[in-house]
């Protein structure tokens, strides 16, 4: 689905004295078929931005398209439910929104809810299940609320994957999660897209390394505008301009751009995870033993 936003702005609790601007003049396209990150510190409008694009938030000023839903100012939420099922979206936390008395249920509402026929909802809902690597059918007549923390988040995720959506906004889904549920987590939702070519995601997240990881184009938030936009290594090319949004580097690309500023060592400084950044360094040794 192609999304694009035209100066999109956004006021929470427009005229009144709590009134809070949370987006300015935002600018940008995502195609059909991308893997892209936002990122940008505390309360620099990410979540804002991404409610726009399922139509859970309306535009205060400019426009958000998606697919061949323009939302406005104004534009009535019920004209949006379309738009509900092909955008999905995994919050932080995404288990406290269970709510059903078995795991089935829980995921077969949404397919249900869209229309879907009891039979292909529930069809959907296993399917779903087994795609988040709940394959143990015992399971699916349990209560979702006597599962464990990690099985949960996969129940409240199948439940969003089992409508079909062709966008997935994720907002900070590894919330809590240790490192390596955090990468299990993550490597779902790449699987999830690579599985069709024209399936989008976009995640919001404060892991420069996930961001570096999945995302092939990251946008940058500083104070409610969009300040910058473009592939991994150019996003985190520039540490000092990075910092200016309170945002770092990945903890591999500091480490190499530490060695190289202390040795002279000419390693290239994008590699984002530990293993590239390992490589680089292997790469750098061989040919030139001793050096760093
Ligand atoms: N429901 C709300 N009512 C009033 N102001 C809000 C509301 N939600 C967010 N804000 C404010 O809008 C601004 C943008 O918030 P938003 O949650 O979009 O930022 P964020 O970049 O997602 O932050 P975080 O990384 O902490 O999740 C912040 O100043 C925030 O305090």
């Amino acid at each position: 689905m192609h999304i694009k936003a035209q100066d999109l702005g956004f006021t929470y609790m427009k005229n009144t004295p709590f009134e809070k601007r949370a987006l300015r003049g935002v600018n940008l396209e995502l195609k059909e078929g991308s893997r892209v990150a936002i990122v940008g510190h505390t309360g620099s409008g990410k979540s804002t931005l991404v409610q726009h694009i399922n139509g859970l938030l309306v535009p205060s000023e400019g426009s958000l398209t998606a697919g061949e839903v323009e939302i406005r100012p104004g534009t009535k939420q019920k004209t949006l439910a379309k738009l509900r099922q092909q955008v999905g979206m995994v919050f932080q936390f995404p288990e406290h929104q269970l709510f059903d008395e078995t795991v089935e249920k829980d995921v077969a509402f949404g397919p249900l809810n869209f229309g879907y026929s009891r039979e292909e909802a529930f069809r959907l809902a296993c399917e779903a299940l087994g795609k988040v690597g709940l394959h143990d059918k015992e399971l699916y007549q349990k209560s979702p609320f006597d599962l464990s923390g990690g099985q949960m988040r996969r129940v409240a995720i199948a439940g969003v994957l089992a409508s079909n959506p062709d966008v997935l906004i994720l907002d900070e889904p590894t919330a809590g999660l240790d490192p390596q549920g955090r990468i299990n987590m993550m490597e779902l939702f790449s699987d999830w897209q690579k599985e069709k070519q024209e399936r989008s995601y976009v995640l919001v997240t404060h892991h420069m390394e996930d961001a570096a990881t999945y995302a092939d184009y990251i946008f940058v938030m500083h104070k409610g505008s969009l300040v910058f936009e473009g592939s991994p290594e150019e996003v985190f090319s520039d540490e000092a301009r990075l910092k200016q949004w309170g945002l770092g580097v990945p903890k591999s690309s500091s480490l190499l751009m530490n060695l190289s500023k202390r040795t002279g060592a000419p390693l290239t400084v994008t590699a984002f995870t530990p293993e590239d950044a390992a490589l680089e360094i292997a790469r750098f040794l061989k040919g030139d033993e001793g050096s760093v």
